[in-house]
C-alpha cells in the first residue's frame, strides 16, 4: 500500500462549466501528481455567467460512493467542498468518521460568485457542530469566515479573532482567505497549533477570471498532504499553485472566467510570520 500512487479524494458539488467544483478538484490534483477520485453531492448547472439550477444527489448514492472508494482505493487526504443542506453535511460526516480518507480539507463553500447558494443557510450550523471537529484544515473565505463566527470581520486584528475562535470548535488548522478583501495584496491568514500564524500574500490581479479559486486551493492542499507534506508546505504550495492560475490566464466563456490549471507555480508569493 505505501508504494502507491498518492490518491486524494473531492466530496463536493459538479460544475458543468469545468472551472470550479469537483471539476476544478479533479484538475489540480491531475496537475499536483495525485490520483484524483470524487464523490459527488451535489450537481449544478453553472457556467461563466453564473448558476443557472442545482439540485442534490440521494444521500444512499452518497453513502454508496464512500463504500465504492473505501474498499479498494488507499485515500491519503481528502477535502470537501459543495455539501448542499444540512442531510448531506451529516451524511457526509456520517460517512467520513467510517473511512480511513486521511486528513481533511473543509472548504465551507457558502455562496457562488454570481450569488447563488450552494448551501442552505440551516447547515452552517451543522458544518460548525459537526463537519469542522473532523476537520485537519478550514479554509473559508472571508464572508463563510463571517457566517461560522456570526461577527464582521473588517481588519487584520478581527481576522486573526476569527481564526482563533474557529479554531477553538476543534479543528487544528485555519486558513482565513482573503480574496474577496480589497487591498493590493491577496492576503491570506494562516493559523496552526500553539498559536503559531502566518500571512500569505501575493500581488491582486486585476482580472475577472477568478471562479474556482477557493476549490483549485483547498483541493491544492488536500493534494500536497497526500503527498505526506506538512501543512505548512501545503499551504505555501497552494498559494503559489492558485497565484500562477491565476497568472497565467486563460480565455473562456462570457462571464466570471476559471483559472489555467496547467499553470505553473509563481514565485511571486510571500510568507510572513505572525508575531
Ligand atoms: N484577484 C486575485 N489575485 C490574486 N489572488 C487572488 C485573487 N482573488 C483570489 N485570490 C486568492 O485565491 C485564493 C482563493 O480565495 P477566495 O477568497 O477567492 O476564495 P473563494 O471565495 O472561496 O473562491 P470561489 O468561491 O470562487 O471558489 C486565495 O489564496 C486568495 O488570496
Ligand atoms: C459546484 C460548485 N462548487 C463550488 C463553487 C464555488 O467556487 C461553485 N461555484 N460551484
Amino acid at each position: 500500500m505505501e508504494n502507491q500512487t498518492p490518491q486524494v479524494v473531492t466530496i463536493a458539488g459538479s460544475d458543468s462549466g469545468g472551472g470550479a467544483g469537483v471539476q476544478a478538484d479533479l484538475k489540480t490534483f491531475q496537475a499536483r501528481n495525485v490520483f484524483g477520485t470524487s464523490i459527488l453531492v451535489a450537481l449544478t448547472a453553472q457556467n461563466t455567467r453564473g448558476v443557472q439550477e442545482s439540485c442534490p444527489v440521494a444521500c444512499s448514492f452518497v453513502d454508496a460512493q464512500f463504500a465504492s472508494l473505501d474498499v479498494d482505493f488507499h485515500i491519503r487526504a481528502a477535502k470537501t467542498g459543495m455539501l448542499f443542506d444540512q442531510e448531506h453535511v451529516q451524511t457526509v460526516v456520517n460517512n467520513y468518521k467510517k473511512s480511513s480518507f486521511g486528513p481533511l480539507v473543509v472548504d465551507p463553500v457558502m455562496i457562488a460568485k454570481g450569488g447563488h447558494p450552494l448551501l442552505q443557510k440551516e447547515a452552517v450550523q451543522t458544518i460548525k457542530e459537526e463537519l469542522i471537529p473532523q476537520a485537519y484544515v478550514i479554509t473559508p473565505n472571508l464572508p463563510e469566515a463571517e457566517a461560522l463566527t456570526k461577527s464582521k470581520i473588517k481588519s487584520k486584528k478581527e481576522i486573526k479573532k476569527a481564526a482563533l475562535s474557529l479554531q477553538k470548535i476543534g479543528v487544528k488548522n485555519v486558513i482565513i482567505k482573503g480574496g474577496h478583501a480589497e487591498d493590493e495584496e491577496a492576503t491570506d491568514f494562516v493559523l496552526m497549533e500553539n498559536e503559531t500564524a502566518f500571512w500569505l500574500s501575493a500581488p491582486r490581479l486585476q482580472t475577472n477570471n477568478t471562479h474556482g479559486t477557493g476549490d483549485t486551493f483547498s483541493s491544492c492542499i488536500a493534494a500536497e498532504l497526500a503527498k505526506g507534506k506538512s501543512f505548512k508546505e501545503a499551504a505555501i504550495t497552494a498559494k503559489s499553485f492558485i497565484q500562477g492560475a491565476i497568472e497565467d490566464g486563460i480565455s473562456v466563456g462570457h462571464g466570471h472566467g476559471p483559472t489555467n490549471h496547467w499553470a505553473k507555480l509563481s514565485e511571486k508569493i510571500t510568507v510572513k510570520k505572525e508575531k
